[in-house]
């Protein structure tokens, strides 16, 4: 058997035409253009190329995109200055703070900064704290993303599908495993120091995997016919000193065992900024008319 690739790229383009749609009916009905400001502390390449591509998209879909590039030995002060500037900006409706920050920047302080109103990457304690209590708020953007791509593969009813997620960072793990519960699977979520994670893995008819480890899941750890979501973006180094974009996830491999499957590029990574998108739409639409 060989999987449905599930293409993520397709299906963001749809999400972001929709976030358009959105974006241009409120500058139609109130003349407010949703805008995105996103911050980039020093010059990881990975950021840089992602940071690239949301500013354009977000052009592309009518809204305006502010880039706030700042050297890597920008003190903390000085970008938490520049997110309250950003706060009380009436252009500006979300606001994205590039992770990780570097080492000499404490990022919960930095978080605690941005008025929950803007957070369009649903980390701060107001926005999380909704999520774990089912209240609404602004969810982060990959996670949302995965759902989407879950339900191209299985459907809108994922009640009752064992689902695993491997990682549980606060951008990541924790929220899609929290939306996976929403959606009344049965979640385990593993870690670091997770006993057998190749056993938990093969009882798993969603496998959500973000973890940051170059093809870490291999083949024979999948269940046959299980969805697979590969979060993970790894650059490698390959013959020629070029690079190469991989998933946490042994793709080749696990192409021939999965029923579904996202491939890196093209996958989640999309959808992360299509999300991003309806957020920033959702966050001006709240600004602009409180309470409706
Ligand atoms: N496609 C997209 O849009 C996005 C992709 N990413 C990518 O997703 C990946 C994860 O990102 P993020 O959540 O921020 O990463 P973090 O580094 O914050 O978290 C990684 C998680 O993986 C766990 N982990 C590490 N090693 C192992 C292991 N050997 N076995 C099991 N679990 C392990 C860690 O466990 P512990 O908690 O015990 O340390 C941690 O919970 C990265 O590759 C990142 O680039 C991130 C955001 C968006
Ligand atoms: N506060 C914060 N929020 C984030 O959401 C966040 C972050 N920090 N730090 C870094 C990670 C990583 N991330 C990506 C999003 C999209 C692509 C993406 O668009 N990838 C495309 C293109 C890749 C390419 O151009 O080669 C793809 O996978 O097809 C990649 C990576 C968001 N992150
Ligand atoms: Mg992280």
């Amino acid at each position: 058997m060989s999987a449905t690739i599930i293409d993520g790229k397709a299906i963001a383009e749809t999400v972001r035409g929709e976030a358009a749609d959105r974006a241009a009916a409120l500058e139609a009905a109130t003349g407010v253009k949703p805008g995105l400001a996103v911050v980039l502390v020093g010059n990881d390449p990975a950021s840089e190329v992602y940071v690239r591509n949301k500013a354009r998209l977000t052009v592309a879909a009518g809204m305006a995109s502010f880039e706030h590039k700042l050297r890597a030995n920008t003190s903390e002060a000085d970008l938490i200055a520049l997110v309250e500037r950003l706060n009380a900006d009436p252009l500006v409706h979300g606001i994205l703070v590039q992770m990780p920050l570097p080492g000499h920047i404490d990022s919960d302080r930095v978080v605690l900064a941005i008025d929950p109103a803007k957070d369009v990457d649903g980390l701060t304690p107001a926005n999380a704290g909704r999520l774990v209590l089912g209240r609404g708020g602004l969810v982060p953007c990959t996670p949302q993303g995965c759902i989407i791509l879950a339900k191209h593969a299985l459907g809108p009813d994922l009640a009752g599908k064992e689902a695993l997620v491997i990682g549980r960072s606060i951008l990541v793990g924790k929220p899609v495993a929290l939306l996976l519960q929403a959606e009344s699977c049965t979640v385990t979520m593993a870690h670091s120091k997770t006993h057998d994670l190749a056993g938990h893995c093969r009882r798993a008819d969603i496998l959500v995997a973000a973890v940051g480890r170059p093809e870490m899941v291999k083949g024979d750890w999948i269940k046959p016919g299980a969805v697979v979501i590969d979060v993970g973006i790894n650059r490698i180094a390959q013959e020629g000193g070029k690079t190469r974009l991989v998933g946490d996830v042994a793709y080749e491999e696990a192409r021939e065992v999965a029923g579904a499957i996202t491939p890196v590029p093209g996958g989640v990574g999309p959808m992360t900024i299509a999300c991003l998108l309806q957020n920033t739409v959702t966050a001006a639409e709240a600004q602009v008319r409180p309470g409706a």
